[in-house]
């Protein structure tokens, strides 16, 4: 057996302990109903036709199943499925020896795809397009071309910033698929197979805590569950009820709707040290030592659905809500503004 080629190696997820209860079919996936249902068309006429299906992206904020949806995508399809990502892929020579590996049909996923590297994303448009491989061999006056047929594959992209995809990239996905937050039902459901998985059943009240405080995104379900089940396994009778999971989520330092320290951290210093905003997203980072990326894409995303921010040409700015949430009162100049 040879080694595992590096650049297929998934960069190691802090949550393989959900591997588990990741759902292995389109129907086992709870959620995302328009998505899935488009998908299911899509995947049964490419096996029909006995063709590649064509490629898809998927975006939105992490954790809501991208990944999960393109394992299930190869799965249905019965082909092979590849993995690798975005700042993996440091040279076309990398992405050229995967792609020149794929049988046909095979669905090859790439986590990630807004930080490739351009170099590599310029070996990909022709290898999306035409099935072909333009590699330039030798150097100097020596360097040729050659052309290199692929086998036809379904590229699946993940991304959780549609908005930094180059125009030429984002066009040859066929089918771009946005993922949303998931509501309170869909996520009861999920918490309930989840529980049911682990050998802890879930009440009807305890999944709905759990639910309500997962901040629409079933990766915070899973994570949340699994810390109300130890509780439940050394505090309780081994079974999630909801005073269980309210005390285990409460000690955890989530809230009532769902946000964490770092959450109530950012709205906090709206509140506080800029009386509500507008605050530009880099003074934000700085006093917040966070990255703008993660700013942007893992806390904003929810507060920003959830009404208690707005983002406005001038910066960041309190909602209402959101003074109410951190049961503050907005300053003079801002009740005028909500009246
Ligand atoms: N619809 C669903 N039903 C049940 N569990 C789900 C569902 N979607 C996602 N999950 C769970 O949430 C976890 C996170 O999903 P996944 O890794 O697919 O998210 P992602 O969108 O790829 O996130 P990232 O952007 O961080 O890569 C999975 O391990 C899986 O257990
Ligand atoms: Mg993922």
């Amino acid at each position: 057996m040879s080694e595992p080629d590096p650049t297929l190696r998934p960069a190691p997820q802090p949550e393989d302990a959900d591997r588990a209860l990741r759902p292995q079919t389109l129907d086992e996936f709870i959620g995302q109903r328009a998505a899935r249902a488009n998908l299911k068309v899509f995947i049964e006429s490419a096996r029909r036709r006995g063709e590649a299906m064509d490629h898809t992206l998927f975006h939105g904020p992490p954790g809501l199943g991208k990944t999960t949806l393109a394992q299930i995508m190869a799965r249905e399809l019965g082909v092979n499925f590849r993995m690798t990502s975005g700042p993996v892929l440091a040279k076309a020579g990398d992405l050229a020896a995967i792609l020149t590996n794929l049988e046909a049909r095979d669905v090859l996923f790439i986590d990630e795809i807004h930080r490739l590297n351009p170099a590599v994303e310029e070996v990909l448009y022709p290898a999306l397009e035409d099935f072909e491989l333009d590699l330039v061999i030798g150097e100097g006056p020596a360097a040729r071309t050659v052309r290199i047929e692929l086998q036809p594959f379904t590229l699946v992209g993940a991304t959780t910033r549609m908005g930094l995809l180059t125009t030429p990239l984002r066009d040859r996905f066929g089918i771009p698929t946005r993922l949303e937050f998931y509501d309170e039902t869909e996520l009861h459901q999920i918490v309930t197979r989840g529980a049911r998985l682990m050998g802890a059943p879930a009440s009807d009240g305890g999944a709905r805590e759990i639910a309500r405080r997962a901040r629409g995104t079933p990766r915070i379900a899973g994570r949340l569950l699994r810390r109300v089940v130890d509780f439940a396994i050394v505090e309780g009778d081994g079974t999630v009820k909801q005073e269980i999971a309210d005390r285990a989520l409460t000690r955890l330092g989530v809230d009532n709707l769902g946000l964490d320290t770092a959450d109530r951290r950012y709205l906090r210093l709206i509140a506080e040290s800029y009386a509500g905003g507008p605050v530009g997203i880099e003074t934000m980072s700085a006093a917040l030592s966070e990255s703008r990326d993660s700013l942007e894409d893992v806390i904003e995303p929810y507060l920003l659905q959830k009404g208690l921010i707005q983002r406005t040409p001038r910066g960041r700015m309190l909602a209402q809500a959101a003074w109410a949430h951190l049961g503050l009162a907005p300053p003079k100049s801002q009740t005028d503004l909500f009246e």
